[in-house]
Formats: structure tokens, sequence, C-alpha cells
């Protein structure tokens, strides 16, 4: 990294006119005015997502040997019914009937009490966070509340204040409109009143095929395929635990209010793992090799004490002390950092954020965000969470297909657990052809499930349930079915593996190291550059040709042709314009090296190159500068020792 970099106040702004400039990303169907949360990626932000998305899959699949899969996105309703997504995957919304705006209740209450805070310090003379900058919308809006007026509140109130915001990712619906009612939260624009909260699903809903009665969803994760394809991956990995698989690819949430340009959006690409480990042995076999990484962690207790301080912990000692659930959830944590690092991630801007009891699923053991700190605050990037048994489950449940793994025993041994045993020939006539769905269901339950039934079916002699397919509820008395607890000794150990789920959004990450790789060269505020490191750099060489006379042209053709053998990604700036201008459109694009050719270059075939950062240049053969270009961007070799065997030049002013 550069050794010029001073800190100078970053400037969204200037970076979003960067970004837009060259093109990395633009609002979708612009010409026909944007469609809110829906992003194109233009040549640079293409050429940086795949290479990211080429990182990962090399820093998780290869090196980890997962097994990777590509997934239909359109799900069929049953499947996102079965996860839960169809009943629980929605945020809450208020609407302002008379105006018909729509506001995210969590983000609404946020974005008053912060407002608030911010007034109270502004009539303390306290000044407020640096970094903290308001996109556009947030500011329109802002303009117009009416309560960001410097206006000291009492110390009390601060607390409760903070105390919430510390909280906000964990309230219900019921919570929240509370919150609105009790700090008097309307519509910040037009102070008129809202409505309580109300769940919006953030499903895209479809029908498939022409007869529209299949009615499916755009998937809102790329999990579920994974999960459904668990047996026939368990025999790719023949058969052997723990094992991993792994999917990219697009997600679709039809978010409530997109802003914050690449953080929330409507489609955005997504890196998954799943990785199936035994409930018994949360163990890691690669555990020794990063437990002495430190990390940055803010644990629920300290959140739900109303702070946000973090503590910074090796992971042997987060995993020791319990803090962290397990070794497997502990290794993930520390490689997604390695992961993020590698790509450009500012490592005193991420914390590992943990999931507040009320946050979290019923069914987690435990979840940490990986989160980056940017100009709009803190923002989950990467989720990392032990979802136990709970998606194999209800797969299973629902299809009756065993999710399981079997093992042989080393030993036999003797079990004692409840069996279901059906008078078969009573069920024909009562279920007719339902009566295999009703078998089936009552045979995929599991040892948790047959306890409660057998219980009932004790005390009331009967039980009673319902099945998704059949209308009608199913009363079963011990003609029909018994339940009990028997001794049997077995030979295989069957069970249900848990999963450690970490999920990346792509998007929100590229996003994030453009701002923390942002700069400007301290003797021109407009000379910014984007320090994208090499390895995930666009393009990673510019050559520049001297001047446009026509001796040159033989030997840019013959680097450029050397460039291309070698599979370095590069680009000709052959413009008239100065060396300086060029140079610095570069450094705007994130390109790591210039090599430039000079009369002496036509001689010889020695060239110069350039280091974006310090724009320190050396000079030598085309051959050795591309070595060194090579082992720098691939290899993790820094300038100084890549270029130590060449000629340092006296780089001309660039102006
Ligand atoms: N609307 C979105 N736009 C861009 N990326 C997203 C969006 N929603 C989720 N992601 C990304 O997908 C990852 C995994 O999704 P997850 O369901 O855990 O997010 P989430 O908890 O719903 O996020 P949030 O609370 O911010 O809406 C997130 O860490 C984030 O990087």
């Amino acid at each position: 990294m550069s050794t010029n970099r001073t800190p100078i106040p970053f400037s969204r702004e200037s970076l979003e006119q960067v970004l837009k400039r060259r093109f990395f990303f633009a609002p979708s169907f612009e010409i026909y005015g944007g469609v809110s949360g829906l992003y194109d990626y233009g040549p640079p932000g293409c050429a940086f997502q795949a290479n990211v998305v080429d990182t990962w899959r090399k820093h998780f699949i290869l090196e980890e040997d997962m097994l990777e899969v590509d997934c239909t996105m359109l799900t069929p309703h049953e499947v996102l019914k079965t996860s839960g997504h169809v009943d629980k995957f929605a945020d809450w919304m208020c609407r302002d009937l008379k105006t018909g705006e729509i506001f995210r209740a969590d983000h609404l209450v946020e974005e008053v009490l912060e407002a608030r805070l911010k007034g109270d310090k502004a009539a303390r003379g306290v000044a407020t966070e640096e970094g903290e900058e308001e996109d556009a919308d947030k500011k329109k809006r802002k303009k117009k509340v009416k309560e960001i007026k410097s206006v000291k509140l009492d110390d009390d109130v601060v607390k409760e204040y903070e105390n919430v915001l510390a909280q906000i990712d964990g309230y219900s619906g019921s919570q929240l409109g509370e919150l609105m009612t009790k700090y008097k939260i309307n519509n910040p624009a037009t102070d008129g009143p809202l409505e309580l909260p109300i769940e919006f699903n953030l499903m895209f809903e479809t029908a498939i095929g022409p007869s529209g009665q299949l009615k499916g969803y755009l998937r809102p994760e790329t999990a579920q395929g994974q999960f459904l394809n668990f047996s026939k991956l368990l025999d790719c990995n023949n058969e052997k635990m723990p094992f991993a698989s792994a999917s990219i690819g697009k997600s679709f949430r039809n978010e409530i209010s997109p802003r914050a340009g690449l953080l929330r959006v409507r489609e955005f690409l997504m890196a998954e793992i799943e990785h199936y480990v035994d409930p018994e042995d949360k163990s890691h076999s690669r555990f020794d090799e990063i437990k002495d990484i430190k990390l940055k962690f803010l644990p629920k207790n300290v959140q739900e004490s109303g702070s946000n301080e973090l503590t910074e912990k090796s992971i042997d000692d987060a995993v020791s002390s319990g803090m962290v659930d397990n070794e497997t959830l502990g290794y993930f944590l520390a490689r997604i950092y390695l992961f993020l690092i590698k790509i450009g991630v500012d490592p005193s801007r991420l914390r590992f954020r943990q999931h507040m009891s009320n946050e979290m699923a019923h069914y987690a053991a435990d979840c940490w965000d990986a989160e980056l700190q940017t100009s709009y605050g803190w923002i989950e990037c990467v989720g990392c969470a032990d979802r136990s048994a709970y998606d194999l489950s209800v797969h299973s449940a629902r299809t009756n297909e065993k999710l399981v793994v079997r093992q042989p025993l080393p030993e036999p041994v003797l079990v004692e657990k409840y069996e279901v045993n059906i008078a078969k020939k009573k069920f024909g006539p009562k279920f007719r052809k339902d009566a295999g769905t009703v078998e089936n269901w009552l045979l995929a339950r599991t040892q948790c499930e047959l306890e409660d039934l057998s219980k009932e079916l004790n005390e009331n002699n009967k039980i009673v349930f319902k099945i998704d397919s059949i209308p009608d509820s199913i009363e079963l008395d011990t003609e029909f079915v018994k339940i009990e607890k028997v001794k049997r000794t077995e030979h295989i150990r069957e069970f249900t593996p848990n999963v450690i789920e970490p999920s990346f959004g792509i998007g929100r990450i590229l996003y994030s190291v453009f701002e923390h790789q942002f700069w400007a060269r301290p003797e021109d505020k407009d000379r910014t550059v984007l320090s994208l490191p090499p390895l995930v750099a666009p393009t990673k060489v510019l050559l520049v040709p001297l001047s446009s006379n026509a001796e040159l042209q033989p030997i840019v053709k013959k680097i450029s042709a050397f460039l291309r053998k070698e599979q370095v990604p590069f680009k000709v700036d052959d413009s008239s314009a100065s060396i300086g201008k060029r140079y610095a459109r570069n450094d705007e694009l994130g390109t790591p090296f210039g090599i430039t050719i000079d009369f002496d270059s036509v001689k010889d075939e020695s060239v110069t190159l350039r280091d974006r950062d310090s724009t320190k240049q050396v000079r030598g053969s085309l051959e050795d500068i591309v070595k060194a270009i090579k082992d720098i961007t691939y290899n993790n070799v820094s300038w100084t020792e890549g270029t130590s065997k060449l000629t340092p030049f006296d780089s001309q002013s660039e102006a």
C-alpha cells in the first residue's frame, strides 16, 4: 500500500463521482428514469466483481475442497413454505395513509432517534461522529425533519435512545410500534401520523408455467437449493463427513426502501456455503491454522447492555471462552476475515457482531455478522450462522426423504428410542389416497416430536395433527398407531447434520472495499485513487506509449502480445492526453501498474514500471517487469521485494 497515503476526510460524493464517471456501476434502466434498488455493472465493475468471485472460489471452494452447485433461482412455493420464508421472510413497514409514503419501520425508528441524538449533540456543542455521511435520499428526508434542529435531550432520554439503537436489529413489529408511539415517531417529512407496522414479505412472487397454478418465487438466498441436494452431495463426498457445499448466484428481495447504492438492492449476487457437521462434534481439523488470528468482536451481552464496545481476542480464546459457540463457526469467522482482508477490506474497519437473543432464529445455535464500517455506518456484509439441523429436518419432514448421515458404529450399541407402529390395514379404508402420506408423515418425525406425540397419545388416547397437503386435521387413536419407547441394538448411527452457513453479499463487500481504498493525493485533492489490491483490480496494467510517434507502434504491439500470452489483463492508453492525466485516469480505475514505453524501449525492449500507490518507478527488461507484476499480483509479493532486482527510475512529475 502507498507510503504517500495520508488520511484526508473521506468524501462520498467524490467517490460516487468516480464510480459513475468510470462506470463501475449505474442505475439500471437509467434512461427510463431507473428503478430503485436495481443496478448494472459496467466494465471495471464487472471485472472487479469477477476477480472477487474468483478469489472467493479459490479461498473457499478450492482451498476447503467444497462441492459447488448451481441451482435454479425460480423456486416453487412449497419449498419456501417449508423453509419458513413464505411465513417469516418479512420486514415491518408502516404507511402514511395520507401521502401514501411507505417506511421500513426499524429504519425509520433508527433514523429519527439518530437524528434526535445528533440534534442533542449539536445543542451541547459536541461534534458528530466523523465518517457518518448521509446519502442524498437521507439528506433530502432529513432536511424536512423538524426535530433535527439542535434540541437538547434529557440525559435519561439520551441513554434510552442509545439503548434502543444498540438493539435496533432485534425488535418485533409490535415492539417497533410501541417505540413509535412512545417516542412520537411520525412521518419525518410531514409530521403526519403513520399506521402501526405491518409485515411485508420480501419475496418476488411469480407463477411457473402457463397455467398459473404452480406458484413460485425468485429465491431470496441460494441456500435452499443446496439443502435439497444434500443426499446427492453426501454421495459425491463418498458419504464422508464433515463437508461443505457452496453456491454463487443471484438472489432477489423486494426491499421496502432500497437505499445506499449497492448496500440495499433488490437483486444481488450472493456466495453461500453450507458446511455440514456432526452435531456431537463441531471441532474443525484445520482450527490450529487460524486459532491465533485476532478479531474484533461485538458480543450479544455487550449490545444488550446498550453498548457497542469492541473486544479484541484470538479465535482460540473466543471459542474456548464459549463466546463463539464452536470451533467450526470460529474457523469460518477467521477464514471470512482472511478473505475480506485479501480483497481490500481495511481490517481496522471490520468487526464481528453477534446476533442478540431476540434477533436470532429460534433454531440457531449462534450467529455472527462480519460488519464493515462505511460512511453509511456499520454494514452487515457476511452472515455466519450455526443453523443447527433446522433446514434438513424441515425439508425431510415435508418430503419424507431422509436427509441424514448413516455411519457404521465401531461397536454395536444398545439404544432406547421411540418407534411408530402403524396398523397399516386400517389406514387404507380410513384415509384412502392419503394413507401413504399420513404413514410417511408419522415415520418422518424426529425423536423429540415422537416423544411429544407419545405423551399426547398416552394422555388423551389420541393424537391430532395437521399435514399441509391434506385439508382436514388428522385424528388417530391407539387402534391406528402406537408410539412407544423401545430398546434396540444398533450397528449404524443415523443423524441429521447441523449446518454452519457463511453467507456473503458480494455487492455490499465491493462497495465497502471502494470506500476503504479510496483516497486523494495530498498534493491535489482532485487526484483520487482507488487502491484496489492488484489481485482483484479490474485491469492490472496500463500500457502507455510516451508519444504517438509511429516509431513506437511496433513495440506497443509486441508488448501487448507478450502481456496477452502471459495472461496479464491490460489496457493500452495511446490517447494524446499527458502522461500524468493518463495515469490519473487509471488511478481512479484502480489499475495498480503502468508500463511506459519510450524510445529506449525500441532499442532494447526495456520498459518502465510505475506503482499506482507510491508512483515509484523502476526500469528493466519486459520479461523481468512482467515477472514482477505477476509476483506482486498473484503471489502476494510486496512492491519492494518484487522490484528489488530492477533499476530505480527517476520519476518525472506526473502533473
Ligand atoms: N438487499 C440487499 N442488498 C444487498 N445485499 C444484501 C441484501 N440483503 C442481504 N444482503 C447480503 O446478503 C448477506 C446474507 O443475507 P442475510 O439474509 O443474512 O441478510 P439480512 O440479515 O437480511 O440483511 P439486512 O438485515 O441488512 O437486510 C448479507 O450479509 C448481505 O451481505
